[in-house]
């Protein structure tokens, strides 16, 4: 297993004032910028872009950008978005009609490449893939909005993905997105994920720091 990660998701930061929170997030601990890109038609909602990506890079964020794509199709914001600054670009297999190629392409721009599982998506769709992928994120509630709850079986999922990646002899990473809280985040990692994407937990809570030392607590008890 490599060291864990947690990566704030900016869909529940301060919009108005982001720059800035995204900086008291970096400083109270977190390792990664999670960034959900949504397009009202791959999921029912609306977010952000390159350019504010690229904003936050003009703002001073120098910490990994974690890009989640639930858009469709897919490549022609691959070169946008490595351009605008991401370091990780993930996407759902089911909106690139060549999953192979959209792989390609995000890696020929200089990214690590992921692919993203929902709740319902087989396993399956992994097959030819480990041997290209730096990444594979797990969707641990249906994507397109914050704060909602964990769903158990994705733990089973872990598992199983975990296994894969073993097997692979490859250091993919394994990452869990959505109901990541305080209170469940030893079971996940202890389940095989390795990064924590966790939104309203982080952002909604009094102290970010607070939160996140005490996330960093619970995965001490992990081995
Ligand atoms: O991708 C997402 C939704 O599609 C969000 O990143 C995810 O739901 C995180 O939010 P929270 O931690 O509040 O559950």
């Amino acid at each position: 297993m490599q060291p864990f990660l947690i990566a704030p998701s900016i869909l529940s930061a301060d919009f108005a004032r982001l720059g800035d929170d995204v900086d008291q997030v970096l400083a109270a601990g977190a390792d990664v910028v999670h960034f959900d890109v949504m397009d009202n038609h791959y999921v029912p909602n609306l977010t952000f872009g390159p350019m504010l990506c690229q904003a936050l890079r003009d703002y001073g964020i120098q910490a990994p950008i974690d890009v989640h794509l639930m858009v469709e199709p897919v490549d022609a914001l691959v070169p946008q978005f490595a351009e605008a600054g991401a370091s990780i670009i993930s996407f759902h297999p089911e909106a690139s009609r060549h999953v192979d190629r959209t792989l390609q392409l995000i890696k020929q721009h200089g990214c690590e490449a992921g692919v993203v599982l929902n709740p319902a998506t087989p396993l399956s769709v992994l097959d030819y893939l480990m041997d290209k992928v730096d990444l594979i994120l797990l969707m641990s509630v249906n994507p397109g909005f914050g704060g909602q709850s964990f769903i158990p079986a994705t733990l089973q999922k872990l598992k199983q993905v975990r296994q894969l990646i073993d097997q692979s002899g490859r250091p993919i990473r394994l990452e869990v997105d959505g109901g990541v809280k305080t209170d469940n985040i030893a079971e996940i990692a202890a389940a095989g994920a390795d990064m924590f994407v966790a939104g309203s937990a982080i952002f909604n809570s009094p102290s970010y720091r607070d939160t996140i030392d005490a996330m960093r607590a619970e995965l001490a008890k992990v081995s």
